[in-house]
């Protein structure tokens, strides 16, 4: 496959009881998929899953590199500014030791500058995280995921925390992003948020897609 995500018959178990039964999916470039669900449906785990960092069965392809995941509570790096989080996002290219001597090469900066002005926050990169806004924040956060240079963004309900008007933003900027050429799943429980959002929406219930 040329990008996007496709997931086939994908099960996870936890604390030996299945959590995810047979999920097939599949998201191409340019495209919002929505994952509906009722509290405790999956849909955590199933991004998780499709991140790599919870074991499964079933198949998980993503053309071009890992997908990358935008967590719910967005896991800021609290006392760090909004650029040094965004730089998180490269630590599998250059290496933890250069991270945390702060060595980021000049084209990573660069490109980290790029991201911040990708979510629109150009003027905020030098605050740091705990002073932003809820919606400042998870747009740090995917600044950070676009960092990864992931040709897939996971993000698992990002507007959860969000004021209506913020939770708006972050999701028309997501769609945005897909339409530069990713391809986004986003985990949402409002129903009327992913039907203004998203291309396509998918249900989980029990684990188990249902529409
Ligand atoms: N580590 C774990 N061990 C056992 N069960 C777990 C574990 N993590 C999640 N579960 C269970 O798996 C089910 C799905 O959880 P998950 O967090 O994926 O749902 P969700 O749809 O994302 O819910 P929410 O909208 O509340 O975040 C729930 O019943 C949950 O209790």
């Amino acid at each position: 496959m040329s990008g996007g995500l496709r997931i086939e018959g994908l099960g996870v178990s936890l604390g030996g009881r299945a959590v995810l039964s047979d999920v097939t999916l599949a998201v191409s470039p340019g495209e919002v998929l929505a994952i509906e669900g009722e509290s405790g449906a999956g849909k955590t785990t199933l991004l998780r899953a499709a991140a790599g960092l919870v074991p499964h069965s079933g198949t998980v392809r993503c053309g071009g590199g890992r997908p990358a995941l935008v967590f719910q509570h967005h896991a800021l790096a609290r006392r760090l500014t909004a650029r040094s989080n965004v730089l998180v996002g490269a630590l599998g290219r250059i290496g933890f030791w250069r991270a945390a001597l702060r060595l980021w090469p000049a084209a990573e900066r660069a490109f980290a500058a790029e991201c911040l002005g990708r979510v629109g926050l150009e003027a905020v990169a030098d605050r740091r995280a705990d002073t932003l806004s809820g919606g400042q924040r998870q747009r740090v956060a995917i600044a950070r995921a676009l960092m990864q240079r992931a040709p897939v963004l996971l993000a698992d309900e990002p507007v959860a925390s969000l004021d209506p008007a913020n939770a708006e933003a972050v999701l028309a900027l997501l769609r945005d992003l897909a339409r530069g050429g990713l391809a986004v799943v986003v985990s949402l429980h409002q129903p009327e948020l992913a039907r203004r959002h998203a291309d396509r929406r998918l249900r989980l219930e029990k684990g188990r897609i249902v529409a």
